[in-house]
């Protein structure tokens, strides 16, 4: 079956459009309509100004188009708001479910692209990039379109008065054209350049904030971090040499556009003279002319919305397209949790990683995975989790490929406790409670009692209600991880990955944190990505991975005899915890 092909910029942003279409549409036409009415002034002058010439002397005729002219003003202002209102409100609905597409992908997507991808990248895209639809679907849609439609109009009664009056009329509109078009010339790719030039900066400014601890510890400053401010520079400049190239253009056909009266005044006087144009429809003609100009420079401000909105869509689109995980949909039948990992390829951004790693991890078991930095620990665990799709082999648990399990239910079979756990801006309680959102404030708190998170939580200044913050605020790595054990525990998931922290060693915590994941992994299986040996020497199997490969799997004691390199990691553990 063919694929449907993907929509491109405008054709993507109508279909998000689509379901609001009843809204837009009478947004359209409320618009034209204040135009319109907003026109009644014009018209109404020109019979007032005609009818003084002609020495009428009844004020009551007069009255009569002061009021014509005032219920034409507000007849725009009404139905301008009562069109912007409804445009706003289906613009604001489209915008949510941008967003919230967006952030329903990234739970879809593999968790490489999520982790690869500079937050600062994302938050734009989410952020900043939706936001910017806003004006052009909520103004230029009816506004523009009412813009263009109100002056042709004008244009067409001009023909009905007089067509050469008419052409004349128009004699600014190629002038203004030309610098509209140079103005516009290369837009979409400098438009391009200049969001590329803004995403760098954005995603420099993520990382320095993130790294505002080492900038400030090295005596660092802001210009000093030369990326950060290179990228501040690039982005100032672009914008401004930009502005240059356009400003002449700009001030031109600003200038030019709206002056129809260069034309339409000396020839429509030669016009006058020679009898071959009435006074009345003269002064009807120069009134109207001065009002088909002010739509139309309104209409050309709104191009600009428009060039940028289809660069702004296809960055949208970029993330909405990115290629998703495919799972099924319906659970699969296992046969236990018995782990295996068959001829395992793997690479990040065609760099291989994992050659062939073949690892078999039974049920109820405590694999601990060793090896030297880079070796592909944490990867093959996060294979393991389904964060990523193996390039080659396969990864099974209950005998079934982990791709075809549904991503809800290999979830529910693993808990993974990473290394440095992120803790969400929520009450301590409600980031336990993350682990299993059913649980009762009785569980959640047997749990935080289960690894060693009690006291301390009752230290904090609001007990289980502390609020604890962005990255996990102002609870120590420590606890952090004892906060995550708890959630794993609550989750109760038959096989736990644990990423052992290597920053909280200090004795104290070391002892808390071994008994929390004792009793965390009690009858389940436990893979333990470790960095000191001493905590896995009990495990059922070590695994050492070096380079890719599995180099032996065995027990301490039989790796201790036959593998070399776990001799040399055993002894150079030995001497640290001496030199300590
Ligand atoms: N997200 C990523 N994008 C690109 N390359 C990555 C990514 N994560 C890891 N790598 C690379 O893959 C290789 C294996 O990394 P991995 O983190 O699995 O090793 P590890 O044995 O767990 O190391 P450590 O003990 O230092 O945590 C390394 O060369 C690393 O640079």
């Amino acid at each position: 079956m063919e694929k449907p092909k993907k929509k491109k910029g405008l054709a993507r942003l109508a279909e998000f459009a689509e379901p609001h279409k009843g809204n837009y549409i009478a947004a359209v036409v409320l618009a034209v309509l204040g135009v319109a009415c907003g026109l009644i002034p014009y018209f109404a002058v020109s019979r007032i100004v005609i009818r003084l010439i002609a020495g009428e002397r009844d004020f009551s005729y007069f009255l009569l188009w002061c009021a014509v002219a005032a219920l034409g003003f507000l007849g725009r202002v009404l139905l301008h708001n009562l069109s912007t209102a409804l445009s706003h409100k289906a613009t604001f609905a489209v915008i949510s479910e941008v967003r919230r597409r967006i952030a329903a992908k990234l739970t879809r997507v593999p968790m490489g692209y999520v982790l690869n991808t500079p937050s600062g990248k994302i938050k734009n895209t989410m952020v900043e990039k939706v936001d910017s639809i806003e004006p052009t679907l909520a103004h230029v849609l009816p506004e523009m379109t009412s813009n263009l439609l109100v002056p042709f109009a004008i244009i067409l009664y001009l023909f009905v008065l007089d067509w050469r009056m008419a052409l004349i009329s128009l004699i600014t509109l190629p002038i203004g054209a030309l610098c509209y078009m140079g103005m516009m010339k290369d837009y979409e790719k400098k438009f391009g350049e200049y969001m590329a030039v803004g995403k760098h900066m954005n995603a420099t400014a993520v990382e320095y904030v993130g790294g505002i601890e080492v900038i400030k510890a090295f005596g660092q400053s802001a210009t000093s971090y030369q990326k950060f401010a290179d990228a501040v520079r690039a982005n100032a400049n672009y914008g401004l040499d930009w502005m240059r190239q356009c400003q002449a253009y700009f001030a031109m056909g600003l200038g030019i556009w709206p002056a129809v009266l260069i034309g339409v005044l000396p020839i429509g006087c030669i016009f006058y003279l020679n009898g071959s144009l009435p006074a009345p429809t003269f002064i009807t003609i120069v009134i109207l002319a001065l009002g088909i100009m002010a739509p139309l420079l309104s209409a050309m401000y709104y191009t600009d919305d428009i060039a940028k909105i289809g660069t702004v869509m296809d960055d949208i689109g970029a993330v909405l397209d990115e290629p998703e995980q495919i799972r099924p949909a319906t659970r699969a039948s296992l046969q236990g949790t018995d782990i295996a990992l068959k001829e395992v390829f793997f690479g990040y951004d065609g760099t291989e990683v994992l050659h062939g790693v073949n690892l078999n991890i039974p049920a109820g078991s405590v694999t601990a995975l060793v090896g030297p930095s880079g070796g592909g620990k944490s990867t093959i665990a996060k294979l393991i989790a389904s964060f990523w799709d193996v390039s080659g082999g396969s990864v099974a648990i209950g005998g079934t490929d982990v791709k075809n399990i549904p991503a809800g239910q290999l979830m529910d079979l693993i808990a993974y406790v990473a290394q440095d756990n992120y803790l969400f801006d929520l009450s301590v309680l409600e980031n336990l409670r993350l682990g299993r959102p059913s649980a009762t404030d009785e569980e959640v708190r047997a749990a935080a009692r289960s690894s060693g998170c009690h006291d301390f939580i009752m230290g904090l200044e609001h007990g289980y209600d502390t609020v604890a913050g962005g990255t996990g605020g102002h609870l120590s790595g420590g606890e952090r991880q004892r906060i995550a054990i708890a959630r794993a525990m609550l989750k109760n998931a038959p096989v736990v990955i644990l990423d052992e922290a290597t920053a909280y060693t200090d004795p104290e915590n070391e002892a808390v944190i071994q008994a929390a994941v004792a009793r965390l992994v009690a009858g389940k299986t436990l893979i333990v990505i470790a960095h000191r040996l001493s905590t896995i020497t009990n495990s059922d199997q070590i695994a050492v991975i070096d380079r890719g490969r599995v180099a032996a799997c065995a027990r301490h004691e039989e790796l201790l005899a036959d593998c070399p390199l776990y001799q040399e990691m055993w002894q150079a553990h030995i001497s640290a915890k001496d030199v300590a």
